[in-house]
């Protein structure tokens, strides 16, 4: 039925102002007023339409892109939108495109490793989209390890330039977003080599192609490197390949923050840490937390509107069938991952506040927080991204059958996100990355550098004194144990967090009591999983452990009446969600019966084929067709 909504009834129970908890969600109301705005402006334009996505060919999905991308920047021309507007729109246009590396990596690239002067001369053009970035680190051999980049950046004394080489195939550059079909510029990775000597990975600014006919400047060799995992979705993204053959760049073209080259051939370090060649992955880390809580809470909020109509057995005398929400094994499942999006949110939130803080340090030459901030990026980027593409499958399977449609919108949601688990560092790398953090903060304990921020508890961890003197032997052969701990430190982080936030002021009837329940439902979830670590190290007992359980139970019962609306407090529009499943009124059974007949396939009854191939096999004259 046509307007009507089907899932009133799980509204009318809610127990608390599901407006407030927008708010909330949101950041503020300021926040909530904009992401309000542009998600129906997007929503209600014709032209950002995506629910034709998994039915076009790669190069009719990316040509779609490109017309969306030039659509969207004459969007915020037209309109005058705020920076906060723009991205925005990016994010409720829901398509993965070069933009994304342009403003997420090259312009932040510029910003934290080149001088004042380059910064002056390139951002302008970036910043008005006059040339277009990607950022070229990756090769086919090296991902992880930076430092075994193999293009050569070699200093040229007699011309002031540097010549830009591939000597092997491996160090093809390999993967860069916008690369492949659209970047005029890069931010290439290169091993500099001054005066014969090898100086370490540094980033130039190199140009592409051509800015009058787009085709590659002279000794480039550059194109797409194939499709990748999943029908449109990320394909829409041209990730490339790149070989130079000795291509020149003038001396100035190399970010010179972080270290310089004189026109003598003199290599000069400034005072700032080497590590600043690594910044924009900070910048970018800090951005993937902050949006895996949206991926999650998008498939989450699918699950649960499609648990509350989905109806299986349990009927009485007749009447309507168990709503699968309500079974209990159904709410061990989704609330976990209900509470994880929210917990993520917040963790999120503070993770920007971090890093603007870290920010502002390195600008006054202040270092001191760069080891914590990188680990609490490298950390919480692995943690909630491997929860969130795990989550996201889960609640596939939450949606039974239907989950495996694309209508459904889940397997489209899992291709674009899965990948986010190995760009900007590989989950697994980055946890390494935490557990040498948190090892060496343990072979300090007891000296006069107290830990501070997020490892201040490490000295109220008792047994950690005692192993402090052996944690720099064996880091390797323990390392699998070590990442472990290190995704424990991670959960911590969110789980304190979350106690922060509801430690502050929250308006609106009942919406903190709801926070309260997600915030232990996602610790004692998280206890539960790890409970045989907390008991065999002595944490807690086999009745802790038992009444943790119990505990969930009965909060998972708290969350029920109120589940469609702690999913209505995302506030997603239908087009964002781009689920049959999802959809906000619950209609999903006529609108599953007309999407299918909108199916290529069933343009015609009789398919393409049948005379063929379909024919000759029922005739029993498949040796003499023609196949
Ligand atoms: C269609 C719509 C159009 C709409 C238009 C609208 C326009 C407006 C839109 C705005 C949109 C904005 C969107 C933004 C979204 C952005 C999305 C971008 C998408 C991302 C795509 C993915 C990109 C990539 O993948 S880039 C490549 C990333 N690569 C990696 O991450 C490599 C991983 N490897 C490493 O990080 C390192 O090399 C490492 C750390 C593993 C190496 O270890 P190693 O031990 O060898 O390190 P060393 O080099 O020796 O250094 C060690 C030393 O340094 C410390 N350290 C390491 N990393 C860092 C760091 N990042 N920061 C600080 N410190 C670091 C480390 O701890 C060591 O310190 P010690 O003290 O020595 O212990
Ligand atoms: C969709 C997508 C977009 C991308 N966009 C860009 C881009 O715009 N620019 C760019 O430069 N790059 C980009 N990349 C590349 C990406 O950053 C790398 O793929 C990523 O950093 C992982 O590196 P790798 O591929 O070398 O993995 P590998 O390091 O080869 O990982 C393979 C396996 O080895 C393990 N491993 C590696 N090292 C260690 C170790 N020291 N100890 C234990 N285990 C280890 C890993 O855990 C993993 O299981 C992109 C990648 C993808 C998938």
């Amino acid at each position: 039925m046509e307007g009507v909504d089907h899932l009133a009834h799980e509204r009318n129970k809610s127990e608390f102002d599901v407006d407030a908890m927008k708010i909330v969600w949101a950041g503020s109301p300021h926040a909530f007023v904009v992401s309000d705005r542009i998600s129906k402006l997007v929503a209600s334009d014709p032209g950002f339409r995506k629910d034709n996505r998994s039915t076009l060919s790669r190069k009719e999905l990316f040509k779609n892109t490109l017309r969306k991308a030039a659509y969207a920047w004459k969007t915020i021309i037209d309109l005058h939108l705020s920076e906060e507007e723009a991205a925005k729109l990016r994010f409720y246009v829901d398509e993965p495109a070069f933009t994304d590396v342009h403003w997420g990596m090259f312009i932040p690239a510029i910003k934290g490793q080149g001088t004042e002067e380059q910064q002056q001369k390139w951002l302008p053009l970036a910043y008005k989209m006059q040339i277009i970035g990607c950022y070229a680190q990756t090769e086919l051999g090296h991902g992880s390890n930076v430092q075994g980049l193999e293009t050569t950046a070699t200093f040229d004394p007699q011309t002031d330039e540097f010549i830009i080489h591939s000597p092997t195939l491996t160090s093809s550059k390999w993967w860069p977003g916008g690369l492949g079909k659209v970047a005029t510029h890069a931010i290439a990775y290169a091993l500099l080599i001054v005066g014969g000597r090898e100086q370490g990975v540094h980033g130039f600014i190199v140009q592409l192609r051509s800015l009058e006919d787009h085709s590659p400047l002279p000794g480039m060799t550059v194109g797409d490197i194939g499709m990748k995992f999943g029908n449109g979705a990320y394909n829409a993204m041209d990730n490339g390949v790149l070989r130079f053959d000795h291509v020149r760049i003038p001396r100035n073209q190399m970010l010179m923050r972080v270290s310089q080259v004189t026109c003598e051939g003199k290599y000069k370090q400034s005072d700032v840490p080497r590590q600043l060649v690594y910044g924009a992955m900070l910048y970018v880390r800090q951005t993937i937390v902050a949006d895996a809580s949206c991926a999650l809470s998008r498939a989450v909020c699918i699950a649960t509107r499609y648990s509350a109509v989905r109806r299986q057995f349990g009927s009485q005398n007749g009447g309507p069938e168990t709503q699968v929400i309500d079974y209990k094994t159904q709410q061990s499942r989704l609330f976990p991952l209900l509470a994880s999006a929210y917990a993520f949110r917040f963790v999120g939130e503070w993770l920007k506040w971090l890093y603007a803080d870290v920010t502002q340090r390195l600008q006054a030459n202040d270092f001191s927080t760069l080891p914590e901030a990188h680990a609490c990026t490298a950390g919480l980027k692995s943690l909630t991204t491997t929860a969130t593409a795990d989550g996201i499958e889960e609640c596939r399977k939450l949606c039974g059958g239907h989950g495996y449609l694309c209508s459904s919108g889940l397997p489209e949601l899992f291709a674009v996100y899965v990948p986010a688990c190995t760009y900007e560092g590989e989950n697994t790398v980055l946890l390494l990355q935490v557990a040498r953090f948190l090892m060496k903060t343990v072979s300090q304990l007891g000296s006069s550098k107290k830990p501070v921020g997020t490892i201040a508890y490490m000295t109220r961890v008792e047994h950690l004194m005692q192993c402090r003197c052996g944690v720099q032997r064996g880091f390797a052969e323990l390392s699998a144990d070590l990442v472990e701990a290190a995704v424990a430190h991670c959960q911590l982080l969110v789980v304190s967090k979350f106690i922060e936030k509801l430690q502050q002021e929250i308006p609106g009837k009942g919406v903190k009591q709801q926070l309260e329940v997600l915030c232990n439902i996602y610790a004692l979830f998280l206890l539960h999983k790890h409970q045989g670590d907390f008991l065999s190290t002595g944490c807690i007992t086999p009745k802790h452990a038992a009444l943790a359980n119990d505990e969930l139970r009965s909060l998972y019962s708290q969350v029920r009446p109120n589940a469609i609306a702690l999913v209505d407090a995302f506030n997603y529009t239908d087009h964002y969600l781009g689920s049959i499943l999802g959809c906000y009124d619950g209609n999903v059974y006529p609108k599953l019966y007309e999407a299918a007949w909108k199916d290529p396939l069933n343009e015609s009854v009789v398919p393409d084929g049948y005379h063929q191939y379909i024919r000759p096999l029922l005739k029993q004259e498949i040796r003499t067709a023609r196949l």
